[in-house]
């Protein structure tokens, strides 16, 4: 006999957890399919959790969040290695992984261990070892994640050349690395390799890295990728990549330059995870890059059906995802009540330092011919940057120049993507750029910076009021 489920999840990731939480918190008989061996989806065992982890033990064993109180040269540890970093992260990704299962069994989901395809709208086959099973549910989340994009040009060997996946597989060090890609994955990684001393060569085929950040904030991580001694190629563009005879690899750009390295990571983008779906069989199409499209609800075409989190795309982020989950749960059991607002969702970019921001660039303002100011505060105005040692820190706020609301807040240095938190409450209540004035911060903290820059602001506007 089939077993009938009202909501069944496909991936268990940050979005495809939420959406099996809040359902059962609805009371409904929820199942989750997954193909991997654990739970957690690429964000724990591949993606986010690995690099953060790895991220926190460079800055750690390298001593970058020493060198301002022990000099330039100070390394906590003289030889990192692979192993030192792969230890830390392995212990992470368990202890994640026991608190994911521990919360899905506390809400009495079920877990459900297969690859699902659609038979219809409303009935998956969940195939494993043991052969496969028909389940039937009223509503089917489609959570499946992404892949790194590849290339039959870029022969991946997880030795030399390899992915994001594949990062901590790297037996040794190099000396040298190339990155090609300079979006996030590709800045973030450039920047803990340059942190531990490898020579980065970083290839990115548009004139700016990050293109969705505000421009000043990249020129600051510019500033800090070259101090790092990171060559950036822009404008180039990989054709294809080969393994030398001597174990080292050469990138082949489209000017007919090569570029030699003892490693090479290919983080071009992420490909969802959508092959094994049949989507065909609920009239559902996914575009080059596997995206599912949406509506505003995260339904699909087939309306029972919702696709959330990196399958549908932009922004591919945790938090937004699990959001997204949440959204879609809900809808599938008309509950209207969850009313989140993408303009309010953060941005966290694990470069070092860190950027985190939210709202509008002023490169979108000038484009939307909105008036607008900028106020800027740099660490080294402010005490606590002093104290903690970044002193290339800055908080940029930027709002509108009549009613004074904010309209974005975009961070580098220390703490960033804690401290945007601040900006993001006050935008989210509507707030303007007079409570940073009239609110007593802290002292010394980086949270000061929000009142410093809204003077800044505020004395630019005066002049030219
Ligand atoms: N902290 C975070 O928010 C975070 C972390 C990791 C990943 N992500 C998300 O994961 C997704 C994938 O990240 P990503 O960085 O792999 O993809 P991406 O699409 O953001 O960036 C890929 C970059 O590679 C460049 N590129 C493509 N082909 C090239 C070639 N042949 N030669 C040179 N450059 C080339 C593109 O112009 C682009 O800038 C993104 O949506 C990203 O936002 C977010």
């Amino acid at each position: 006999m089939t077993t009938v489920y009202d909501l069944i999840v496909i991936g268990s990731g940050p979005s495809g957890q939420r959406a099996a939480i809040y359902a059962a918190k609805l009371g409904k008989k929820v199942a989750l399919i997954e193909m991997r061996e654990v739970v957690g989806g690429a964000c724990i065992s591949t993606g986010t959790i690995p690099s953060k982890t790895m991220r926190e033990a460079v800055l750690h064993l390298s001593g970058y969040n020493y060198k301002s109180i022990y000099g330039m040269n100070y390394r906590v540890k003289e030889r990192i290695t692979m192993a030192d970093l792969a230890f830390r992260v392995q212990h992470v990704i368990k202890t994640e992984i026991d608190v994911t299962e521990a919360q899905l069994s506390r809400n009495n989901i079920e877990m459900l261990t297969g690859t699902a395809s659609f038979v219809d709208a409303t009935h998956l086959k969940v195939t494993n070892s043991r052969g496969s099973t028909i389940y039937e549910s009223a509503n089917i989340v489609i959570a499946t994640g992404t892949k790194p994009a590849a290339s039959v040009k870029v022969p991946i060997n997880g030795t030399s050349i390899i992915n994001s996946d594949l990062v901590l597989d790297l037996k040794t060090l190099p000396k040298t690395m190339i990155v090609v890609g300079g979006g996030v994955i590709g800045v973030e990684f450039t920047c803990m390799f340059a942190a531990l001393g490898v020579r980065v060569t970083l290839i990115e085929r548009r004139p700016r890295l990050l293109e969705f950040a505000d421009q000043e904030i990249v020129e600051a991580l510019s500033y800090h990728l070259r101090d790092a001694r990171v060559t950036m190629r822009m404008n180039e563009e990989v054709e294809s990549v080969e393994e030398m005879e001597d174990g080292s690899v050469v990138a082949n750009l489209e000017s007919k330059k090569k570029i030699q390295g003892d490693a090479l990571l290919f983080a071009v983008g992420r490909q969802g995870n959508v092959d094994e779906l049949n989507l065909s069989a609920i009239g559902v199409e996914s575009d080059e890059r596997g995206r599912i499209p949406v509506d505003k609800d995260y339904r699909t075409k087939a309306r029972n059906v919702f696709a959330v989190g990196d399958v549908i795309g932009f922004p591919s982020l945790a938090s937004v995802s699990m959001e997204q989950g949440r959204v879609a749960a809900a809808r599938a059991f008309g509950d209207e009540s969850i009313l989140s607002n993408p303009s309010f969702y953060p941005y966290g970019i694990w470069t070092i330092p860190e950027i985190s921001f939210l709202g509008k660039t002023e490169e979108q303002l000038t484009e939307e011919d909105v008036p607008y100011e900028v106020g800027v505060a740099y660490y080294r105005e402010i005490a606590r940057g002093q104290i903690r040692g970044d002193t290339t820190g800055r908080l940029k706020l930027i709002f509108h120049r009549e009613n004074k609301s904010i309209l974005g807040v975009h961070i580098i240095g220390e703490g960033a993507s804690e401290l945007l938190h601040v900006g993001q409450a006050v935008m989210a209540l509507g707030g303007n750029i007079d409570y940073f004035v009239d609110t007593v911060f802290n002292y010394p903290t980086l949270a000061e910076a929000y009142k410093v820059a809204a003077f800044n602001g505020l004395n630019r506007l005066s002049k030219f009021e």
